[in-house]
């Protein structure tokens, strides 16, 4: 990969949220300038950052990317900050056949919409006792893979429950991108387990730089988001990270370092596709 990128500083954006949509729209734009105003060029907002999560809300809350609130605001929120922006996730109606989505959307420095990721794995979870959550009650997934062109190189996103699976994270890597970045909303019983170690291994496997960012915790909501906002380097190293309330973390990311460090360390050449060209084809 060539580093002729410019140098990018990122914030994660740990938000409170509420269930009033038009409040939260304002509560991101506050944060996204502020963001901005440290220097801040490539900024991400949480998962459902405009409602509450939850089956229930996903129609309730759901608008179309074509004239939706969030949109047009999101989009003036980049354009104001001069920033990219990783808009978090909405509850996404698809007006073609009213399926509901749960999807990120993404914006250049001038506010033009440039990639839309629809969650693809679906957050279906029975812990019993501790949780039950089925977002395929009201949600439909999304049917590809997300990476985005940036003047500081390309990204790969994915939304929350994506991040479980490595397989998205080694195809961005191989394809280019040198960061993952995943609006997520883990729990007070996923989050303290897994929440982390997934980043630090998706970024350790693939040498690249990892990112989630989660809603503030709010314990008289529905579901109570784990918070822990986290930014890792390709060397699953924990950058930056923070507690369960609302809040911005930064970094800056430095694509020489991650390429001297592939280097230092060849994962990508010395892979043995020979021996696992496809293992969707391993019996069970
Ligand atoms: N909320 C999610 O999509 C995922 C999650 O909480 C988990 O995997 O744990």
């Amino acid at each position: 990969m060539a580093n002729t990128a410019k140098p990018c500083k990122l914030a994660l954006i740990q938000l409170a949220v509420s269930a009033d949509k038009d409040a939260n729209l304002a509560n991101a734009r506050t944060h996204v300038l502020e963001a901005a105003s440290k220097g801040a060029n490539l900024i991400v907002l949480p998962e459902c950052f405009n409602s509450p999560y939850g089956t229930g809300y996903f129609p309730e809350y759901a608008e179309t990317l074509a004239d939706g609130p969030s949109v047009k605001s999101l989009s003036a929120m980049a354009k104001d900050a001069k920033a990219y922006l990783i808009g978090g996730s909405i509850p996404e109606r698809d007006p073609t056949d009213e399926k509901i989505y749960n999807t990120c959307t993404v914006y250049n420095p001038e506010g033009k919409l440039i990639a839309t990721h629809r969650k693809v794995h679906l957050f279906d979870i029975d812990v019993p006792g501790k949780i039950r959550f089925q977002e395929s009650e009201t949600l439909t997934a999304g049917r590809q893979l997300t990476h985005v062109d940036t003047d500081f190189g390309k990204i790969g996103v994915g939304i929350c429950y994506d991040i479980r699976f490595p397989e998205p994270a080694m195809i961005a890597a191989r394809q280019g991108c040198f960061a993952m970045i995943y609006p997520g909303a883990f729990n007070l019983t996923t989050g303290p387990l897994h929440w982390e170690l997934l980043q630090r291994a998706r970024a350790v496997d693939n040498q690249m730089y990892v990112a989630a960012c989660s809603p503030a915790r709010d314990l008289k909501a529905a579901y109570h988001a784990w918070g822990h906002s986290t930014i890792v380097g390709p060397a699953g190293n924990v950058i930056e990270t923070m507690d369960e309330n609302q809040g911005i973390i930064y970094a800056d990311l430095d694509l020489k370092t991650m390429a001297e460090f592939r280097q230092n360390i060849p994962l990508t050449t010395q892979r043995r596709f020979d021996l696992y060209a496809d293992i969707s084809k391993v019996k069970p």
